[in-house]
Parts: structure tokens; sequence; C-alpha cells
């Protein structure tokens, strides 16, 4: 290994993400951002690296690279590694180091601050007495609901547990640690408890340009029966879910993952030549969806364009290829 190549510990959080043990949008954002932080510190602590700022800068896009690599579907993740590459400036070892710690520390600030103004946006939409469905598990979707119990309204919720990882369950635990009485169905249930909701509220890995949601496999079937039922569907999304390369057509990459996730060796063995897929992601249009919530307010999904040409201008950089 040269000394220009990711760190141990970066490798680690890129395995981590990968396997999802660092999982869903947000979270993915943040780890990345303090991988690179990580990998500047230990690209100034000696070796190569330590005294050759052109070969600190190729460290730093390598570990980019890298945690790129991971999962390809939640934009959040390009979008961290943009935010602190573009910020990596000196012309010592020591400048560059300070330049990516710091950028990777107000990254995470920001989303911070993103996700707690989001959840005030979200909060609006709920009343007191309402019932939220939830999909997979959204730290900016739960933001909605604990911003809105802050607010002294009582929420009741019905989780989906989310197919094929079930990250219903940790949605659940946090609601309930959040003082939200929690009704636990089965996907397939859905369309039968939308009666009883007054709300459908998902979070987003990314978000196109047209307006399309791209979340949890399940959430777009989930969107066109709450359509059916008359129950408004929103997405909680901090802009960094907003996909830059779509601005120029780019279609988002759907991950499709292992089918150990989805049948276990024994019931593979029964079942014996079928094929077995496993999308993580799918897309919802945008007529399907109410609202988009962000941190900079709501949106309907058709206008979300216009946010992402201020935020972004004309297109995506990838500042992690080398010039
Ligand atoms: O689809 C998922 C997670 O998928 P996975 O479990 O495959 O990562 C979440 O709804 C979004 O990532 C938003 O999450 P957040 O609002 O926390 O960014």
């Amino acid at each position: 290994m040269t000394d220009t190549e990711p760190a141990a510990a970066v490798r680690e959080i890129a395995d981590s993400i990968a396997t999802m043990e660092i999982r869903g949008a947000a979270t993915i954002a943040s780890a990345a951002a303090e991988a690179l932080a990580v990998q500047a510190r230990a690209a100034a602590g000696g070796g190569e690296t330590a005294s050759d700022p052109s070969a600190f800068r190729t460290s730093i896009r390598s570990a980019a690279r890298t945690l790129r690599e991971t999962r390809p579907t939640a934009v959040s993740l390009p979008n961290a590694l943009r935010y602190v590459l573009q910020r990596m400036e000196g012309d010592s070892v020591d400048a560059l180091r300070r330049s990516v710690v710091d950028a990777s520390e107000a990254f995470v600030r920001q989303l911070d601050r993103a996700q707690e103004d989001l959840g005030r946006v979200g909060a609006n939409r709920l009343t007191d007495g309402d019932t939220v469905m939830t999909h997979c598990h959204s730290t900016d979707a739960l933001a909605c609901i604990e911003a809105a119990v802050e607010q002294g309204k009582s929420i009741s919720a019905v989780v989906k547990e989310t197919r094929p990882r079930q990250q219903g369950h940790i949605t659940a635990e946090q609601l309930r640690d959040a003082g939200v009485p929690v009704t636990l169905i089965v996907d397939s249930a859905a369309r039968r408890y939308l009666d009883e909701v007054d709300h459908v509220l998902v979070g987003a890995d990314s978000i196109a340009a047209d307006g399309g949601v791209i979340n949890k496999i399940g959430t777009s079937g989930l969107a066109v029966n709450a359509r059916e039922r008359g129950v408004p569907i929103m997405t909680a999304a901090q802009t960094i879910k907003l996909h830059p390369e779509t601005l120029t057509g780019h279609t988002v990459e759907i991950e499709m993952r292992d089918e150990s996730e989805v049948i276990d060796q024994e019931a593979r063995e029964a079942v014996g030549e079928i094929a077995v897929e496993n999308p993580a992601f799918d897309v919802t249009p945008p007529r399907y969806m109410d609202a988009i919530v962000t941190e900079q307010g709501q949106f309907p999904p058709e206008s979300i364009v216009t946010l992402m040409r201020e935020l972004f201008g004309e297109g995506a950089v990838e500042p992690w290829e080398e010039p």
C-alpha cells in the first residue's frame, strides 16, 4: 500500500457503509465527511504525504473515491465529499489538513442544523391527533414527527417493517422513545391501514430534477396507494438529497443488493434454480408526491428544479477525480 491510498480507518468506514452498519442517507453523508477528516489527520501524520502537499491531495481524493464507491443511490454521499473537497486549500500540508478537518466539521454542523430546521417545517404539516404512516428509517422524517411532539402535538404512528432489512424496527424504537404510540405492520398490510392514517411521511436518498423521489424500495407503491386513498404523502429531505447530475439528464442509479438479504441459504437451496433480485430503492414520480419538505421550506416536487439550479448551477463537479 502506498502512502496516498486510504487509511485503514477510512476503509473500515467505507466497509461499514457498504454493509449498512452505517446507513440512511444523512448518516452516510456525515460518516463520509468525517472519514475525510480521518484521512487528513492520517496523511498529515507521517510518510510521504506529511511533507508533500500534492501527495496529501492525492490521498484525500483517493479516500473520497473509496467512499464514493460504497453505495450508488444516496446522493448525500457524493454531495458530502464535494462539500469537503471544494474547501480543501492551502500551500502546506498543515494548511490543507486544517481546511479538510474544518470543512468536515462545518458540514456535519450544517447537516444537524438543516435537519432541525426541516423538522420544524414538516411539523407544521402535522396536526394534533394525527396518525402518520412511515416507511424505512429516515432521520429527516423522524425529525418532523419529533418536532411536532415537541410542539405539544399528540402524534401516533403506523410503521411499515420494510423488508428485507426491517429498518422499520429502528423507526418503531425511536418513535416509541419519543413518546409516540406505534403500531408495527408488515409491508403488505399498508393499504389496509391507509384508511386509518392522516399522512404518509418518507425520507429520500436522492431527489431528481424532475421532482422524482428516490427512496427505499416500496415507497412508490405506497405513494400510489396513498393517492388512491386520498392520504397526503410528503418527503422529508434536506437539500443535500438533491441530485445535481440529474440537472443534466443523468438518471439515479438504483442499488441492487445481494440476494442473501432476501432469502437465506436453506430456503435458497429449497427453491433451487430461480432468480432472486433485491433492488434497494425505487423512484416515486412527482405526481404521486404532495410535498418535499426541506430546511429551506416545503416545495411541490415539480418546482424543486428551481432550488437545485440555485444550489448547483447547471450541474455537478467531481473533485475526487485527479486533475
Ligand atoms: O431509504 C432510506 C434508507 O435506506 P438504507 O437503509 O438502505 O440506507 C431512508 O429513507 C433514506 O436514506 C433517508 O434517510 P435519512 O432521512 O436518515 O437521510
